[in-house]
């Protein structure tokens, strides 16, 4: 699923501590679970990502690492190192915010800069380690502008090689890219990559957008309601999901029950069958109606009605078709027929599972 830079994933070397360890770690505010008890693993180098929906826990673990918030219970560790009551500018860890707060009356250099100062590093190696951060991000000619004089997208970058010029070894980003439009977006997400790919920092990203996180990340954490329910490659979490949740919020629900299972089937490995179409071999059959066409540019939904009971949608890519395509009987009310293969079908568990769950010590 990692499609923008060809780079094998990090794993760190065998006998190398992890990035970031978590242990029965847990966190409420009165009467709200912020985080249940939880246990994760990220490896060095790897570019980590907590998805889930607002409210399901994600900045509040970030916090955590980063040392913002105190835990109820559960440790947290930092390449080997117990830092769970360090204050957070002891912990080797840098944060970058959404809303990334640059001081107005300095120049971009001395924004970059500043943290290097706190820390006293000498003027020249500052001076070098700036005009690195600064090419890095791609604004090599722009320090002596002052944040005002940039775009959303530059400042955004600013922010990013303001933590970076610190070389921690965990980099916490949570929704950097959030204020930014579609199109910038998708031009940070690869400068995110690459610079990531290019420093070797371990990055954990926190979105709530299925569609970055599987295009970024190495591994996926998928939160509810405080919990997590898997943790994964891209790949896996979208082709075996673990649970109805991850099912549904992972790409489109697609559940039924079948056989008194709960099987769920991706919509691009469904096919429509109309009428004298012979039926794959090897492939389930069901009958339908469908009840919705839904052009979308590169596809177009079909939402079944299966006889059997439940709905699921299949998309089919609008490669030769005009837009709109309804050729085939594939039109609204039309009676088709619906295959996939069984090994598409994922049998996934009714329950979210239990409140301490994946992520240690996963491969
Ligand atoms: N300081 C706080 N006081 C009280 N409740 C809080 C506090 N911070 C978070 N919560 C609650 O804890 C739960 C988890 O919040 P958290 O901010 O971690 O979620 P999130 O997944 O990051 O959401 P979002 O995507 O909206 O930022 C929510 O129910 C939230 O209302």
């Amino acid at each position: 699923m990692r499609m923008m830079v060809p780079t094998p994933a990090p794993g760190g070397a065998a006998d190398e501590p992890p990035a970031v360890r978590v242990t029965g770690l847990h966190k409420r505010y009165a009467d709200v679970t912020a985080l249940a008890a939880t246990d994760l693993t990220v490896r060095p180098g790897e570019f980590f990502t907590l998805l889930g929906p607002s409210g399901s826990g994600k900045t509040t673990l970030l916090r955590l690492i980063a040392g913002f918030e105190r835990p109820d219970g559960g440790a947290i560790e930092l390449a080997g190192r117990d830092v769970t009551g360090v204050p957070p500018f002891a912990r080797d860890v840098n944060t970058v915010f959404q809303d990334y707060a640059l001081f107005p009356h300095m120049t971009i250099a001395e924004n970059i800069e500043y943290g290097l100062k706190v820390r006293h590093v000498g003027k020249q190696a500052r001076r070098d380690r700036v005009a690195r951060a600064l090419d890095m991000v791609q604004l090599g000619g722009l320090g002596g502008r002052k944040p005002a004089q940039l775009s959303g997208g530059q400042r955004q970058r600013v922010a990013l090689a303001r933590a970076i010029v610190n070389e921690p070894q965990v980099l916490l980003l949570d929704e950097p890219l959030g204020a930014l439009d579609l199109k910038l977006r998708q031009h940070m997400q690869r400068e995110l990559l690459r610079i990531q790919r290019e420093v070797g920092i371990t990055f954990i990203y926190v979105t709530h957008d299925q569609e970055e996180a599987l295009t970024m990340s190495d591994r996926i954490a998928v939160l509810n309601l405080g919990k997590i329910e898997q943790v994964g490659a891209p790949a896996e979490v979208y082709e075996h999901p673990k649970t109805a949740f991850v099912a549904d919020f992972i790409g489109v629900s697609n559940l039924i029950q079948r056989d008194g299972r709960q099987l769920t089937v991706r919509p691009e490995k469904i096919t429509i069958l109309a009428d004298g179409d012979a039926e794959p071999a090897g492939a389930h059959v069901e009958p339908g109606t469908i009840r919705d066409v839904i052009y979308a540019g590169v596809l177009t939904r079909y939402v079944v009605e299966l006889d059997a009971g439940g709905e699921l949608t299949v998309s089919r890519l609008n490669t030769d078709s005009s837009p709109g395509d309804t050729s085939g009987g594939r039109s609204g009310g039309a009676r088709v027929r619906v295959a996939w293969q069984d090994r598409q079908a994922v049998t996934i568990s009714e329950q979210a599972p239990g409140a301490v769950v994946a992520g240690a010590g996963e491969g």
